[in-house]
């Protein structure tokens, strides 16, 4: 979506949501109204909590629909409601509604509800939801790298190119003036120690373009002192590596940043009995890309999480029937959704309540109203520290690929899904040739440069698709869905040709590697195989190809 306009179909929509709630605030003015009618001393309780729960809900979604007069009075009357309950006697309480409760009616009749189409309020969403549209770069997919010694520049940018990164080597003049026109790349690289990169004030232009500061900003340098550490961080770097470069290094730090920007949005669960606010918020952050499914039957909430797998549930604090905590601790007594987060999103403002209801395993509490900004920024926050737990847990630490364990556990689901879907699933072991004398030329942790090289390209060259993990020491199992043999062996293929083009070096001295691999596929074997026969098939291919010279891809035909 653009920057500078929000399209007609969001404006219907949002326009349509408000409508919408223009219409529940009426029906929750009749509400008030024949609530207040006959209240007694014999039906006060009852009655007191219904008017209660209407105003808390007004309270904590008027204000997102630009009615904030509207939600600070019911705050004010649901607040002092709640101090009078303990303070005085049901008759006092009921005067004291009726009269507050009376006034509160005729404001929503003053704010005249019925109107239609104020677009006043609406222009104000809309003009949030453009705030927050995050504009797309001239320059996407790519990545800069501003270094001013050419003989690195080279050296870089030729290694770099083998793991299907778009590098464009730029001057920081020539990066500026790009910047004013297309904005940032998805990363850059800036080597701190060229010219002029030592004087503060040049990396004050770096914030001072049109654009704002580079995306994934990655420093290298020579001197990782504090000073220098400091100096990348005032810039927001996200990452700083001591020179010489580590090319896997590197790479792992490139992927993070150009991943985070290409990887799948966030999916979000949002439970609120508040369903005109539910749209809204939906339509909000459907438009920042995430996806977004709203729980109608909380009783349904185990099915539903686990069908639509969320990475972060929103959870109103006060609802009819069950609170958040109840809710909660539903969701936490599942297994699976034990690091699931979960963000209360409440008109509560009362911070023992708040307090308590994180003491019951969730995350963190938002106040309504809140501004569109900081809900996305809270969500992408929650859901990208999730996502890097989950992969210190299950990856692979020298890789970052699936540990043995998870990989098998894929390779058992995939099998499965393959024979339900009746699709083809083809399995790829490899293996880094002579790899013992890799170690005992250059050494174990050259040899682990090799490794974290090899799984770089692997990430790199297969779909987002499938499953890549490490097997064992120097051999890596890929999980190709939905791909017959050939497919597989040609990419496999053409991974080994770049594999064998990379270069390596280590005491001045350059050296490259080769792999072997096997490629086997489920519909050319019995139906009766489960993953580990697969695998030991994938195996015995890869062995042909040890045998027959190795530097090549068998199959199992
Ligand atoms: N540097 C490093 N070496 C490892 C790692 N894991 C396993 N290795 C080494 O990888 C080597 C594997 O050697 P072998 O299985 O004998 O086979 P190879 O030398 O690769 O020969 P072929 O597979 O027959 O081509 C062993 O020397 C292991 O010590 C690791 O994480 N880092």
């Amino acid at each position: 979506m653009s920057k500078h306009n929000v399209p007609e179909e969001l404006q219907a929509e949002i326009q349509a949501i408000r409508d919408q709630y223009k219409e529940r605030l009426v029906s929750d003015k009749s509400k008030l109204t024949s609530l207040l009618d006959g209240l007694s001393l014999t039906n006060a309780n009852q009655r007191v909590d219904e008017i209660h729960l209407i105003l808390h809900s007004i309270s904590g979604s008027a204000g997102t629909f630009g009615f904030d007069k509207i939600s600070e009075e019911a705050r004010r009357i649901d607040e002092k409601l709640k101090e009078s309950a303990s303070q005085f006697g049901q008759d006092t309480i009921i005067k004291l509604i009726s009269n507050d409760v009376t006034r509160f009616c005729q404001l929503l009749d003053r704010t005249s509800v019925h109107n239609a189409s104020s677009s006043s309020e609406s222009a104000s969403t809309a003009k949030t939801l453009q705030k927050t549209n995050p504009s797309r770069s001239a320059h996407e997919g790519e990545v800069w790298l501003i270094e001013e010694n050419e003989q690195l520049a080279a050296q870089f940018s030729k290694q770099l190119v083998n793991f299907n990164f778009k590098i464009n080597t730029v001057t920081l003049k020539e990066a500026l003036k790009l910047v004013d026109k297309g904005g940032w790349p998805d990363a850059t690289i800036i080597d701190m120690d060229g010219h002029p990169f030592n004087a503060t004030a040049d990396f004050k232009t770096l914030f001072t373009t049109t654009e704002g500061a580079p995306k994934g900003l990655i420093m290298l340098s020579e001197n990782d002192a504090f000073d220098q550490r400091i100096k990348a961080a005032k810039i927001r770097a996200t990452s700083f590596l001591k020179k010489p470069i580590n090319l896997s290094e590197l790479v792992s730090h490139l992927e993070a940043v150009v991943n985070e920007e290409k990887s799948a949005q966030p999916r979000v669960m949002l439970i609120d009995d508040d369903k005109e606010l539910c749209s809204l918020m939906k339509l909000e952050l459907e438009s920042q890309g995430m996806q977004v499914s709203i729980l109608h039957d909380v009783r349904n909430i185990v099915s539903e999480l686990n069908e639509f797998r969320p990475e972060l549930l929103l959870l109103d604090m006060e609802m009819p029937e069950y609170s958040g905590i109840d809710i909660a601790l539903l969701v936490r007594q599942n297994v699976q959704f034990e690091s699931l987060p979960i963000v209360y999103l409440s008109a509560e403002r009362n911070l023992d309540k708040q307090t308590e209801a994180l003491l019951f395993d969730a995350d963190d509490f938002l106040v309504k109203p809140i501004s569109n900004e900081r809900l996305i920024s809270s969500i992408r926050s929650r859901v990208h520290r999730a996502r890097n737990l989950e992969q210190l847990i299950s990856r692979d630490g020298l890789t970052g690929l699936l540990k043995h364990a998870t990989i098998k556990e894929h390779a058992d689901r995939e099998l499965m899904r393959a024979r339900r879907e009746k699709t083809a699933l083809s399995i790829i072991m490899l293996d880094i040739d002579h790899f013992k004398r890799v170690n005992d030329t250059y050494g174990h942790s050259t040899g682990d440069t090799v490794i974290a090289s090899l799984a770089a390209l692997l990430r790199h060259r297969f779909r987002q698709t499938d499953i890549v993990g490490r097997y064992g020491g120097e051999e890596f199992l890929v999980i190709l869905p939905n791909t017959q043999e050939q497919e597989a062996f040609k990419i496999v293929d053409r991974i080994r040709i770049a594999f064998s083009e990379m270069e390596f070096s280590a005491d001045n001295q350059k050296f490259s590697c080769t792999l072997s691999a096997g490629c086997i596929c489920s519909s050319h074997l019995p139906d009766q195989m489960d993953a580990s026969e697969l695998i030991e098939t994938a195996d015995k291919a890869l062995y042909e190809s040890k045998r027959n010279g190795r530097n090549q891809v068998s199959t199992q035909q």
